[in-house]
């Protein structure tokens, strides 16, 4: 038995080897090639190439809407009298000492919504009205010194905000929505004058409060990842689940310091506040030190020994602990109480010291306050807000040190990424039709594009415009050297006294990274067509990434690949758009910037939130999508997918000549084996300079032994075969996520695919929606399904049963209609533009896909090994991989590089 399988691979592979070099030799020939004709025309780089990503939320006004033309046409048009098109598009804080600015650029929906996507809305259900009466956009954070309030005006023109925005059909320099934009903190009052006279808008104002704490709710519960503890120069996340949040301290610190008590949305009380704040550490701070920013004044602090200005125990004690209170010879008596000793006049201080001790005494105070505050209503949760922390090491460990050590670690502090922002986002929130407040974490995604974090500048920097803007800034960021990319280095823990002491700062670096708050958050999109996949077995235990990354080792290991990746990938990225000096341009500025990230990735790991190698590898195809890169593989997934469709016919022509048992055995290896066609992995790169495609394909089948590193063939070939007897009826739905073009597709999934059509089980290849590495978009399989159909009856069948082959040009011998019945083929993009896949954000066609399906096939390394293996799903799940990383092999499944993962489990 065995040996006839072998024989018959043997023979499968002998064809397509020739077959192979046939088609090769013809390349470049592309005289009436309509397979290159069609995936060319459909890979041509779609304008801004936005698809679900991105999608704001200004929810439309559809009071008296009516149906406008012909009322028994299909799709008609509908009318919404009441909707204005000019959202408001900005909010803003006006405090003490800065300007926080909310804003909303808008993304046009530019998915073709064509006869294929039609056809699949109705089959799964989902009716052609557009389900999400939202367009798509982005939240920007930015900030300026309130002194500085011209250049915020200047920047709220230049960017045209108050009118809409740039990116606005209706930015015709009129003011918005009546020329009103909501406002709030003190400067929403004295500020309004200014702000009529220079844009011609009047400031709505909101409650301070109000917006401080609608923002940190809506922060905690639809941010992931927007919390932190910092203790001791460790940073960690914690996430709260939304039902539990309340009772919490709220404590805001800007200029001066609220404390509010937080019950419920809307519910909340002022419980307390202090003068002494950000406000004080600043002014005091200049006057002592002559610093010219808190910046400048923030770092001297990093050098500064606080133990020449403040009054120790030990100083009191001639060296002893009080270890009758708890006091150590380290702990601070007096805050600056040993100036009053020395006969030394300020000048004969260092400012560093100065400086440290006045951050000390205030944080520390603050922390204290707030405790007694917590302790006073029973809190056990305090968020600690405001630009005064501004990411800052040292202040949060102050902070946490103070409420730790007397709540005797019982109530904890915490930390917001977007800080200083509550109560922009607030404001932003208070605009009625943007309906923020009920997005969930799933239709958020944090992206860090350059345009947002190294907008340089002290506090905001140039508004960025456009790509050409965007280029020379990194061009000009890389001349500029170190300055953003500063290492704060960390500070191994060193160690408290354990009694109060705390001598030594343990977050203490020299350089202060520049403007770290700008740096720690990124843009939101907001897409609210994402959706959980409803086949999790339990969303609220699924985690994608199967690596920890917190683990240090791993962490460089996988930025190191990514690093040594580059030039290759920049290579590609430039010859796909042509070479030209533009391309090349363009191209190193995208590995200026993804270097920049990887840099600051490397100083502080937690610097983006927790991040996964899933995430990593998004923010690669992001960043090249921030350069206009549309599509860096494009060329070689077309040639690739050209030699594997000319060899399909006969593979399936040899699949046909199997029994069942080994056809799906050879099915399975099949996509194994495929998958080695990874531009993704150093190692298979270096193969490719080796062979021909198919001499890759061949060999890579060749090494097929079972059993496989994992290989659980036999329990699913029971489930697809039955064993004796005993038959299950087939699968009604398959969804198979389908990874790389090429082989992958052509000779991999697609016959597999074939296979479940054929035992009447419907099959939903599930692909990318935007391009990432070679692997097969949405998009481009109908093409390919079209061409493969032309060799194959069940195929074309299905395709035209499932709307696949409605808009491509087939001309199989038989193009009747009459075979509509059958079992459909459809395709469903999956939402995502990444090698990985994480199934809490998946597209809203996906999650109607999945309703009806009993199986799901996961395949490649980034879907099925780096993200989702230890997923539990509802249905039968088939996992399949080949692992192109020995450390990953090494370490998932104590293997070696080119092992094979079939992982099956049913449904749990
Ligand atoms: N670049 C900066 N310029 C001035 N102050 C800053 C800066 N970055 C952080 N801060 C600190 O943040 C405080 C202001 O915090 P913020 O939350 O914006 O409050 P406010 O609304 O009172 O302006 C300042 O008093 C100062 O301590
Ligand atoms: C990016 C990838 C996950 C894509 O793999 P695929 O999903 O196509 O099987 C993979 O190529 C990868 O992990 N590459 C980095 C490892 C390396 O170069 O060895
Ligand atoms: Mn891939």
């Amino acid at each position: 038995m065995a040996g006839s399988v072998q024989k018959d691979q043997q023979q499968v592979l002998g064809i397509i080897e020739q077959q192979t070099f046939h088609k090769e030799e013809s390349e470049g020939n592309n005289n009436n090639n309509t397979t290159r004709t069609l995936l060319e025309s459909d890979m041509a780089p779609t304008q801004g190439n936005s698809i679900h990503r991105s999608g704001s939320r200004p929810q439309l006004d559809v009071s008296k809407a009516e149906i406008q033309g012909n009322v028994e046409e299909k799709y008609p048009t509908i009318l919404l009298p009441n909707q204005s098109d000019d959202l408001s598009h900005l909010a803003l804080d006006i405090g003490g000492s800065l300007i926080k600015l909310v804003y909303f650029s808008r993304h046009e929906d530019q998915s073709a919504d064509d006869k294929r996507k039609r056809s699949l809305k109705e089959r799964l259900g989902l009716s052609n009205r557009r389900s999400y009466p939202i367009l798509g956009g982005r939240l920007h954070f930015v900030k300026f010194e309130t002194r500085k309030i011209n250049e915020c005006l200047d920047f709220i023109h230049s960017k045209q905000l108050h009118c809409g925005g740039l990116e606005s059909h209706y930015s015709d320099g009129v003011p918005d929505q009546n020329g009103i934009i909501k406002a709030t903190g003190g400067g929403a009052y004295k500020y309004a004058d200014l702000f009529k006279e220079r844009l011609g808008v009047s400031l709505d104002k909101e409650d301070e409060m109000d917006c401080l704490v609608a923002g940190a709710n809506f922060l905690l519960k639809a941010i992931r990842h927007e919390a932190f503890t910092h203790m001791e120069g460790h940073k960690e996340f914690v996430q709260i689940e939304p039902n539990d949040l309340f009772p919490y301290l709220l404590v805001n610190i800007g200029s001066g310091v609220s404390m509010i008590k937080v019950d419920g949305d809307g519910k909340f009380e002022r419980v307390s506040g202090t003068n002494v704040g950000g406000g004080t550490y600043w002014g005091l701070g200049r006057l002592l030190t002559k610093c010219k920013s808190f910046d400048e004044l923030l770092e001297l602090s990093q050098k500064g020994d606080n133990r020449t200005m403040d009054m120790l125990v030990g100083d009191i004690y001639g060296g002893l602990d009080y270890s009758k209170i708890g006091l150590s010879a380290s702990t601070i008596a007096s805050s600056f109480g040993k100036t009053i000793s020395e006969k030394k006049e300020l000048e004969e201080y260092r400012p560093e010291d100065i400086s440290l001790s006045l951050l000390r005494m205030i944080s520390y105070n603050i922390g204290q306050i707030a405790y007694l505050n917590a302790l006073r209503f029973r809190l056990k949760r305090i968020f600690f807000g405001g630009f005064f922390i501004r990411g800052h090491a040292y202040t949060m460990d102050t902070i946490s040190f103070a409420v730790h050590f007397w709540s005797n670690g019982e109530a904890q502090a915490m930390f917001l990424r977007h800080e200083g922002f509550l109560g922009a986002l607030g404001a932003f929130m208070s605009y009625e039709k943007h309906g923020l407040d009920d997005l969930m974490v799933h239709q958020l995604v944090e992206r860090f594009p350059m345009g947002a974090p190294y907008t340089g500048g002290k506090i905001h920097g140039p508004p960025l415009g456009d790509l050409n803007e965007k280029i020379s800034w990194m061009e000009k960021f890389l001349q500029k050297g170190t300055e953003i990319t500063a290492p704060v280095p960390m500070t191994p823990p060193a160690g408290t006294t354990g009694l109060g002491g705390f001598e030594v700062p343990l977050s203490k670096g020299s350089t202060l990274r520049s403007d770290a708050s700008a740096l720690n958050v990124g843009v939101l999109h907001l897409v609210p067509t994402l959706e959980v996949f409803p086949l999790l077995a339990d969303p609220k235990l699924y985690e994608p990434n199967t690596i920890d990354l917190s683990n240090h080792s791993e962490f460089e290991y996988w930025l190191t690949i990514l690093s040594e990746h580059l030039p290759d990938l920049v290579d590609k990225a430039v010859a796909s758009e042509g070479g030209t000096d533009d391309a090349k341009r363009r191209g190193d500025a995208f590995a200026r910037a993804f270097s920049a990230h990887l840099v600051r990735l490397m100083e502080e790991p937690s610097a983006y939130g927790k991040l996964g190698l899933a995430n990593l590898l998004e923010m690669r195809e992001e960043c090249l999508r921030e350069f206009q890169f549309v599509d860096a593989y494009r060329s070689i997934k077309q040639r690739e997918n050209e030699a594997s469709l000319a060899v399909l016919p006969d593979l399936l022509v040899e699949l046909d000549s199997m029994d069942e048992e080994s056809k799906l055995l050879t099915l399975i290896e099949g996509v194994l084996a495929a998958n080695i066609f990874d531009w993704g992995s150093r190692a298979c790169v270096d193969l490719y300079h080796k062979g021909t495609i198919i001499e890759i394909y061949r060999m890579s089948r060749n090494k097929m032994r079972r059993p496989w590193r994992v290989d659980d063939f036999d329990d699913f070939k029971k489930r697809m075969l039955g064993s004796g007897d005993k038959k299950k009826p087939s699968h009604k739905r398959a969804l198979l996520f389908v990874d790389n073009s090429g082989a992958d597709i052509v000779l991999g999934m697609l016959p597999l695919a074939r296979e479940l059509l054929r035992r009447g089980t419907e099959v939903v290849l599930v692909a990318n929606s935007l391009p990432a590495l070679n692997d097969v978009t949405a998009m481009e399989l109908p093409d390919i399904v079209a061409e493969a159909a032309k060799h194959c009856d069940i195929l074309r069948r299905a395709a035209e049963a499932g709307g696949l082959l409605v808009d491509a040009m087939i001309n199989t011998s038989d193009s009747s209609k009459e075979n509509s019945s059958s079992v459909p083929l459809m395709v469903v993009e999956n939402g995502c533009g990444s090698p990985c896949i994480d199934l809490r954000q998946v597209s809203s066609e996906l999650a109607a896909a999945a309703k009806d399906a009993d199986l799901i096939i996961l395949e490649g390394m980034g879907r099925a090994l780096h993200t989702n293996l230890n997923a539990r799903f509802k249905c039968d799940a088939l996992k399949l991989a080949m692992v192109k990383n020995q450390r990953l092999a090494e370490k998932l499944v104590k293997g070696n590089i080119y092992d094979c993962i079939c992982k099956y489990e049913p449904a749990s």
